[in-house]
């Protein structure tokens, strides 16, 4: 859909009132968002453009915008810990996946990784994800079809450990969320194109030991190294710019790795 789009029902919007009120909203007939200042019929947002002013029943200013990734996440459900941008955006750039490429994902949990794939593979692009859970697989897919990814994910229930549920040489990165990923290394090492890469997320350092290891003693990975992302955001006053007191302080580990011939 194009910025220049005159919004229709069915549409997903974000409104921005200030950097504590954001809401993503698809918009329906009847529908209303609430406020604690004031209300906005989704009536009253048909037909108009993102970048757009409203006004609430308050007559408080709100802003439609089309929503980024990082507002689409924010609206999701989550059944599991997940990926946060600030690890899943390094990883997407370490996988070099662009629109057209084919992904295997392991576990696949609320989703969270699974659409940020599916928004950088693109329409053309198709993203294979496993989980063991079928709970798991249901939360995703309704957070996924949220989103209108679903039609670039193929969500299947099965062990990834089993190398027998994934073809060989087909896929362009692998990416687990695993809670034993050195268990899955014949499954990744099948079924990537040889060069490409597996990116394993991690939320322990005994975890990266375990999988690095194992790495280098399976011998079909090069080129391993471990990241961690420290994100700080800042608050900027006039001659009080600083970093804000509180930070994550800890998410999760990534492990990264190309697959080389035998
Ligand atoms: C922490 S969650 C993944 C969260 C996900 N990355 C996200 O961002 O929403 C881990 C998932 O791995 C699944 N899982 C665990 N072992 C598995 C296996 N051997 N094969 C496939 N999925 C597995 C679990 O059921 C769980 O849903």
């Amino acid at each position: 859909m194009s910025a220049n789009h005159s919004l229709d029902y069915g549409d997903l919007a974000f409104i921005y009132i200030d950097s504590k009120r954001k809401y993503l909203v698809k918009l329906g007939k009847g529908k209303i968002l609430g406020t604690d200042k004031g209300f906005i019929k989704h009536e009253d947002i048909v037909g108009k453009k993102y970048g757009d002013i409203i006004y609430t029943s308050r007559n408080v200013k709100a802003y439609i915008l089309k929503p980024l990734l990082i507002d689409l996440l924010q609206g999701l459900k989550r059944v599991t810990q997940i990926i946060y941008p600030k690890d899943s955006s390094l990883m997407i750039y370490l996988s070099s996946i662009t629109p057209g490429s084919l992904v295997l994902e392991a576990g696949v949990g609320s989703g969270f990784l699974t659409a940020s794939l599916a928004n950088f593979v693109g329409d053309s692009g198709r993203i294979i994800g496993f989980d063991i859970r079928e709970d798991h697989l249901l939360k995703a897919s309704e957070n996924l079809e949220k989103l209108g990814f679903d039609k670039r994910v193929e969500l299947v229930l099965g062990d990834i450990r089993e190398e027998s549920i994934v073809v060989d040489n087909i896929f362009d990165a692998v990416f687990y969320d695993l809670p034993d990923p050195w268990n899955a290394l014949n499954t990744a090492y099948k079924a990537l194109k040889p060069s490409a890469p597996i990116l394993i997320y991690v939320p322990t350092v005994n975890q990266i030991e375990k999988t690095v290891l194992s790495m280098r003693k399976h011998g079909g990975f090069i080129d391993i190294h471990v990241y961690e992302v420290l994100l700080r955001e800042y608050s900027v006053e006039k001659n009080a710019t600083r970093p804000y007191t509180l930070m994550i302080g800890h998410t999760g580990y990534i492990v990264f790795g190309r697959k080389i011939s035998a």
